[in-house]
């Protein structure tokens, strides 16, 4: 008590009779806690400052500079004010010349259950609600009237339906055929955790980046037992295991495995249908209620696929999946590579930004499941609980964590990939896979608009630049209807195959 009042005073007034010497000790003390505190507190200060530095640069460069800025009327910021602006239109010029970078635009999500109010036709606006921020999904009611979905569905029954199949598989034996590794090559490759065992797990997140083909937990069981590979049946595979495989020519695991894969889609019919001019009218204004809503320049969207239509019948479902591809330099997106001549050996759509409209409401099952929307993060191997697959919708779809259900005239989309951080398109975002649960009774209608663009700027450049006058130049011509209609035929087929 005494001591505080010793030193208070001490502050308060110069004039007081010196300390005695036992109150000198503390101040000494105390004047050195206070250095300690002051230099402990600019250490914590300047961290701070560089944290707070390093978060700016990376929310920068993660969601790139475009998203970033507020001002300059860029439309993805607020659709509502900016639905009717004028975007900047690099594609009107066919020769995009050298890449002036142009930022993509893109929705914001702000959280899940936001609400934007957005404007696709006159005198009308529309509700957009946030569905899940990873991957950046969105749902309109009303997108459709009713009268439109009728008349889709219509066209699609008047154009005719075909079997969606998978058809990768054969295509995929043949080119593990080419592959010349040995067994212990394969099972280091395979060993994901590098300790020396396969577990299941790691196969079967092995088996789930081939093409849209998914390995059932189970049937990956029924072939380490059947073989007689894994005798103590514990789940594992020595590298001995593994060469006993090989002895009888199965080393060729994967390929072997294409038997036991689930088939991808079931009781799943499709067609395609041109949206370009001369196209139905409902066909035109559905695509052009598309530009306004992904706010695109209308040349991307209108090089973009044509519309997909497809009907489930009861039963019908499809696995999970990824609309587009990922990124990789041996890859190249099937849209452009007719047109740039690549050579290299692997394809995929690059679908940046997919769209499904729903035809009919469906009563009971159907949903659009997203698996892993909204996750902390993303894990291959986190797809399997408990010996199944979240890609298996006819047996997990519940466990997904978020399902839409089909109601006429909605409309969903969703960005399947990221931004590169510039303006353009990026990585696949993993968060986009999605599928459908079993429809229980009934039939299903759904159509899918895909907005094809290329993450290698210059291939997607080089291809508007091949395509694009076609169009402007002989757009009334036969002829150039003609090339229009088979350059777009060409997709088709494409992804028919791919389907
Ligand atoms: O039918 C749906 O709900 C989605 C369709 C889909 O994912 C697809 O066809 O790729
Ligand atoms: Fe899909």
């Amino acid at each position: 008590m005494m001591e505080s009042q010793g030193l208070s005073t001490t502050y308060a007034s110069p004039t007081l009779p010196p300390l005695p010497r036992q109150d000198r000790v503390l101040l000494h003390k105390s004047s050195v806690c206070s250095r300690t505190y002051f230099v402990v507190v600019m250490v914590f200060f300047h961290v701070y400052i560089i944290n707070v530095i390093a978060l700016l640069l990376y929310v920068y460069y993660n969601n790139g500079p475009g998203e970033l800025s507020t001002s300059g009327g860029d439309p993805m910021i607020n659709s509502e004010s900016s639905a009717h602006q004028p975007l900047p239109d690099p594609y009107k010029s066919p020769d995009l010349g050298p890449p002036v970078k142009i930022h993509l635009p893109r929705f914001e999500g702000i959280r899940v259950g936001h609400i934007q109010k957005i404007s696709l036709v006159p005198n009308r606006v529309h509700e957009m609600r946030t569905l899940s921020l990873k991957p950046l999904l969105f749902e309109i009611p009303d997108f459709l009237s009713e009268e439109e979905c009728r008349v889709v569905v219509q066209l699609a029954q008047l154009k005719g339906l075909t079997e969606s199949q998978n058809t990768a598989s054969e295509a995929r034996e043949e080119e593990l055929e080419q592959l010349d590794l040995s067994p212990e090559e394969i099972f280091n490759l395979l060993d994901l955790n590098q300790d020396g065992q396969l577990q299941l797990q790691e196969i079967v997140s092995h088996s789930h980046a081939q093409g849209g083909m998914w390995l059932a937990p189970e049937g990956l069981q029924e072939i380490f037992a059947g073989r007689k590979a894994n005798p103590d049946h514990n789940g594992l595979l020595s590298l001995e295991e593994f060469r006993r495989l090989s002895t009888e020519d199965a080393w060729r695991f994967p390929a072997r495995l294409s038997v036991k894969r689930l088939q991808a889609v079931q009781s799943r019919r499709h067609t395609w249908l041109y949206q370009g001019e001369g196209a139905h009218r409902v066909l035109q204004a559905l695509r052009s209620r598309v530009t306004h809503l992904t706010q695109l320049p209308p040349l991307l969207v209108d090089l973009s696929e044509p519309l997909q239509v497809v009907r489930y019948d009861q039963g019908g479902h499809h696995h999970a999946h990824h609309d587009s591809g990922p990124i990789h330099p041996e890859t190249a997106c099937s849209h452009t590579r007719l047109a740039v001549n690549t050579s290299t050996r692997y394809e995929t759509p690059c679908r940046y930004i997919t769209v499904v409209f729903y035809l009919n409401s469906v009563e009971s099952g159907g949903e659009t499941t997203f698996p892993v929307a909204d996750n902390r993060t993303y894990e291959e191997k986190a797809l399997i609980q408990n010996g199944v697959s979240l890609i298996d919708t006819q047996k997990s779809c519940d466990k997904g964590n978020l399902r839409v259900k089909p109601t006429q005239g909605t409309a969903i989309f969703w960005y399947n990939h990221l931004s590169d951080g510039k303006g353009w398109v990026g990585e696949l975002d993993e968060y986009s896979l999605h599928g459908d649960c079993v429809l229980a009774h009934g039939t299903k209608w759904v159509a899918n608009n895909w907005i094809n663009i290329d993450p290698d700027y210059q291939r997607q450049a080089r291809y508007q630049k091949l395509v694009a006058p076609q169009q402007d130049d002989e757009r009334d011509s036969t002829e150039g209807l003609l090339f229009w209609r088979i350059s777009l035929s060409k997709f088709a087929q494409h992804k028919i195959l791919i389907k």
